[in-house]
């Protein structure tokens, strides 16, 4: 193991920067700016970004096996053709409701994109409670809804074997499992991983990594913490310098440097002062494990 390194990498501020993906073959960090509301790829070469806007808030932006991306924004699933910047619907969700927008999502091991939604917020984490759900996009473009009732849909990720599914809600300031079924996609048997501890403030988004420990952000925290969701216990703290810390993924050479989103929405000036990178994105290195590449959306 090398010596634990934080780094300020992207230091064009996020008002929610979230969804961070590694794109191998640019060596590239796609991400989004939820209230941006922007699409953005940090080229790691030549520290060049690259940014489209959104229509509306921006949850999530997953590869797309056929090129391009498909991101969760607003209330609907939608394909980005990245060189003509143009958007187009594949399919609506939460259609009788007024208020929900789409939050974190990622892509299963079989090219499935899960992603969920919440109530757009008042204030970070004040939010009319129990309008979200959870939903995937498959392959022909139909939409599963696994389950409803959720506060504030955040973050998610699958076991390496595949026979899990982790899940944050992040008032309920939980991690939750579910056992897996790669072959339909489908949840069962819902429990508890790991309940957060006061001052790593509220859970946020998560990964894996290849050991199949999730590393998960700690939201008002300035910190992500490696767990056994085995054991249900705490195996390692990284801090980082600033407070909202909303998401991380493995990316570089080989998976082994942790990309860490942040986010300055909702924060005066005073706290901005004391935290001037509060939105950037940090590169951790020397952690001595390595993240598994991401899966792209099949369809
Ligand atoms: O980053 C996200 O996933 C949400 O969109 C944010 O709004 C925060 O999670 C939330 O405010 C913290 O509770
Ligand atoms: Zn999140």
């Amino acid at each position: 193991m090398g010596t634990l390194k934080v780094e300020c990498v992207v230091k064009e501020q996020n008002e929610i920067g979230e969804g961070p993906v590694w794109e191998e073959k640019d060596a590239t960090l796609l991400y989004v700016d939820i209230y941006g509301p922007k699409i953005s790829r940090w080229n790691s070469l030549t520290n060049q970004i690259e940014s489209m806007h959104t229509e509306t808030y921006v949850g999530c932006v997953v590869p797309r096996r056929s090129g391009g991306y498909v991101i969760g924004e607003g209330t609907r699933f939608a394909a980005v053709d990245w060189e003509k910047r143009a958007i187009t619907t594949i399919a609506n969700v939460d259609t009788e409701k007024s208020n929900t927008r789409f939050n974190d999502g990622k892509v299963d091991p079989a090219g499935r994109f899960f992603a969920g939604t919440m109530a757009v917020e008042v204030r970070p984490a004040e939010l009319e409670r129990k309008q979200g759900s959870l939903y995937s996009l498959h392959p022909d473009h139909s939409v599963v809804t696994h389950f409803d009732q959720v506060d504030l849909s955040n973050g998610l990720d699958w076991s390496p074997d595949h026979r899990f599914f982790y899940y944050v809600d992040s008032l309920t300031y939980m991690v939750e499992a579910f056992d897996y079924d790669i072959h339909t996609g489908g949840l069962a048997n819902r429990r508890m991983v790991y309940r957060l501890e006061k001052d790593e403030g509220i859970p946020d988004g998560m990964c894996i990594d290849a050991e199949g420990k999730i590393w998960l952000a700690c939201y008002n925290g300035g910190r992500v913490v490696r767990i056994d969701p085995q054991t249900g216990t705490r195996l390692q703290t990284v801090k980082l310098p600033v407070a909202k810390i909303t998401l991380c993924c493995f990316g570089g050479k080989d998976y082994t440097d942790l990309y860490v989103t942040s986010a300055y929405k909702g924060m005066d000036e005073e706290s901005l002062a004391k935290q001037p990178q509060a939105g950037c994105i940090f590169k951790v290195t020397g952690l001595g494990v390595k993240g598994i590449p991401p899966y792209s959306f099949s369809g």
